[in-house]
């Protein structure tokens, strides 16, 4: 049982009676619950509340990449909501991701964590030449890292193969969130950068992102519970 439990659960269900059937079965201290792009456009925010309403802190991943104005507003919706973390992507920019900050500063402690996406973790690294980035992935990830802390954002998502070299040029504090996770031997499906639950703590990851793992699991909670034994 943590009060900070490391696991951040992707609710990519299609259907909310298959995703609240899996929340009905846990409790807070086991995880926290995400919420992306999927569940978000089909039930909104009230899916959202729902989950708070249930006591869990939620991570909205809408990963917001827009002009500086549109995505302060955006965030700022997000803190309205009461989530615990949001994030935007890093590529949007320094002066999209200090907009993003200012526009927190008024929730003071009640403020959401505010991340930055920075490669995605299905992307391999042959991938980036076809985006006009010549530099490597781990190259790309501390670039797009340096830019999200220097415009005082509370960390990012990363790999978490990018986990201890980000730890060792940013710091401690700087926290590192993990998709990307896949037990030993679980199917990889599109993720390109991946590490088992228990090496990714071990590299740093502050936060691990697993989403299909547990949730096309036989036995969801199983697996959870089997997980977090590891950490
Ligand atoms: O921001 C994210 O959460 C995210 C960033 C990233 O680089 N890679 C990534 O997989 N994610 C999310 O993390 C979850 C991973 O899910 P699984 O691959 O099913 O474990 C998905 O909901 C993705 O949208």
């Amino acid at each position: 049982m943590h009060s900070d439990p490391k696991v951040l659960v992707a609710l990519d269900f299609a259907s909310e009676q298959d995703a609240m059937a899996f929340v009905e079965r846990i409790d807070p201290s086991q995880c926290r619950l995400k919420v992306g792009k999927e569940m978000f456009t089909l039930f909104g925010p009230q899916f959202v509340k729902a989950l708070s309403g249930k006591g869990f802190e939620v991570f909205l991943d809408l990963k917001f990449h827009d002009i500086p104005n549109t995505v302060a507003h955006a965030v700022a919706a997000a803190a309205e909501l009461g989530v615990w973390m949001v994030n935007v992507h890093a590529t949007g920019g320094s002066k999209m991701m200090a907009a993003a900050k200012a526009a927190l500063a008024p929730y003071g402690d009640k403020a959401p964590k505010l991340i930055a996406v920075t490669v995605l973790t299905s992307m391999g690294e042959e991938e980036l030449p076809e985006l006009g980035i010549t530099r490597s992935n781990d190259e790309q990830v501390l670039a797009l890292a340096t830019l999200a802390k220097q415009a005082g954002l509370d960390g990012v998502v990363c790999s978490a193969q990018e986990a201890a070299m980000l730890k060792a040029k940013l710091g401690a504090e700087f926290q590192l969130v993990t998709p990307g996770i896949r037990p030993a031997g679980a199917d990889l499906g599109d993720q390109r950068r991946v590490m088992t639950p228990a090496e990714a703590v071990a590299a740093g990851s502050d936060y691990l992102v697993i989403g299909r793992p547990i949730t096309q699991s036989a036995d969801p909670l199983a697996t959870l519970e089997a997980i977090n034994a590891t950490l």
